[in-house]
């Protein structure tokens, strides 16, 4: 006998996380359906609504938001329009259509002060806009749909979109040594790691039918590290190909000054999401292989003059 699989709609189909949910391997009983800016314009409350009602939806994933930090800073009402109105209205239509919500944040909304791994309960205090407008979104989550998980993340990378590990690779290629800060602390996270744990808690909830976990966790690459540990990791992944290996010099946040302020310390604890659905984050040194091996399928990178 066969039975209709479940529909589970994912936001965010151009960004790393989304693209690598559409690529994941689902269950059986569960229909991915993976939606852009065109089809639900986080900015429009009523393209939320449209979107998940009459939509025969079981489960939304929100990974659309504005991700860029420094930009946030002098553009913060945009910035709070997706990534905390944008959420309350997602939040508003499943709980009106009576389904639970899975949405991503960020370690950016601590302030980096803790001496150890943050917890979820940890009191929070983001240092800029980006993390402000996060923190708003995760309010507003818990405000609208009583039936959430989310699932706070960090410095997420891919073989796809922007992010550290392909500005790395490009500053390797240019430029005879790089600076990296060595005193911010956090715990990179390969996007296709966290599509694969999502597509777990999602099973949990839809065709598990799971209650009672609602809350937030933190879901984070195993291995904390500073961005000067993974710069230099990248680099020496990068060197082994290209034969070159431009130093990669540690430096501190006062000498690579940005318009938004990061937490000094963003390392994450993952017992919670562990303990609460079973999923266990690989390293990221692991994770780090697979995608380097991904980039430079689909996109050698020049070697430097
Ligand atoms: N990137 C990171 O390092 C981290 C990310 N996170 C969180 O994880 C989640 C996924 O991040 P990631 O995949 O890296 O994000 P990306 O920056 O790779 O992608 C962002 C996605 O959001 C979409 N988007 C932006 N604005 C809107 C809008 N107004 N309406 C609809 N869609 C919009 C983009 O679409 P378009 O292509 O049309 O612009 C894109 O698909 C986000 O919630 C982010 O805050 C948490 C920690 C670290
Ligand atoms: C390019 C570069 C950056 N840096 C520093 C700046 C900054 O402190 C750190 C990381 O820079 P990036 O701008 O790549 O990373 P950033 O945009 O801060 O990444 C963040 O994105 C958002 C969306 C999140 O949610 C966070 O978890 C985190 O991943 O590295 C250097 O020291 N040297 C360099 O050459
Ligand atoms: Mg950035």
């Amino acid at each position: 006998m066969t039975t209709t699989p479940r529909r589970v709609l994912v936001t965010g189909r151009t960004g790393q996380v989304g693209r690598d949910l559409a690529r994941a391997a689902w269950p059986a009983g569960l229909e991915p359906v993976v939606i852009g800016r065109e089809t639900l314009d986080l900015t429009d409350p009523e393209a939320a609504e449209a979107a998940i009602l009459g939509g025969d939806i079981a489960l939304v994933v929100n990974t659309a938001a504005y991700t860029a930090v420094d930009a946030a800073e002098e553009n913060e009402d945009l910035a709070t329009r997706v990534n905390g109105d944008g959420p309350r209205a997602l939040a508003r239509a499943c709980a009106a259509a009576g389904i639970p919500l899975i949405h991503l944040s960020t370690d950016y909304v601590f302030d980096g002060a803790k001496d150890g791994p943050y917890v979820e309960d940890d009191p929070v205090r983001p240092l800029g806009a980006y993390g402000r407008s996060k923190l708003a979104g995760e309010e507003a989550v818990r405000a609208e749909c009583a039936r959430h998980v989310i699932l706070r993340t960090a410095w997420v990378f891919s073989a796809h979109g922007k992010n550290f590990v392909k500005t790395m690779l490009r500053l390797a290629a240019e430029k005879p040594a790089l600076r990296v800060v060595a005193d911010q602390h956090g715990c990179p996270t390969a996007a296709h790691d966290i599509a694969r744990m999502v597509v777990e808690i999602a099973r949990q909830l839809v065709l598990e039918g799971r209650e009672g976990a609602w809350g937030t966790y933190h879901l984070v690459g195993a291995g904390p590290t500073t961005w000067h540990g993974f710069a230099s990791a990248i680099v020496a992944a990068q060197s082994a190909r290209t034969g070159k290996t431009p130093p990669v010099h540690p430096i501190a946040t006062a000498d690579y000054p940005t318009p938004a302020r990061r937490p000094a310390n963003s390392v994450l604890c993952t017992d919670k999401v562990r303990s609460t659905f079973g999923v266990t984050p690989r390293s990221w040194t692991d994770t780090l292989a697979e995608v380097l091996a991904d980039v430079l399928v689909d996109a050698p990178v020049e070697p430097g003059p």
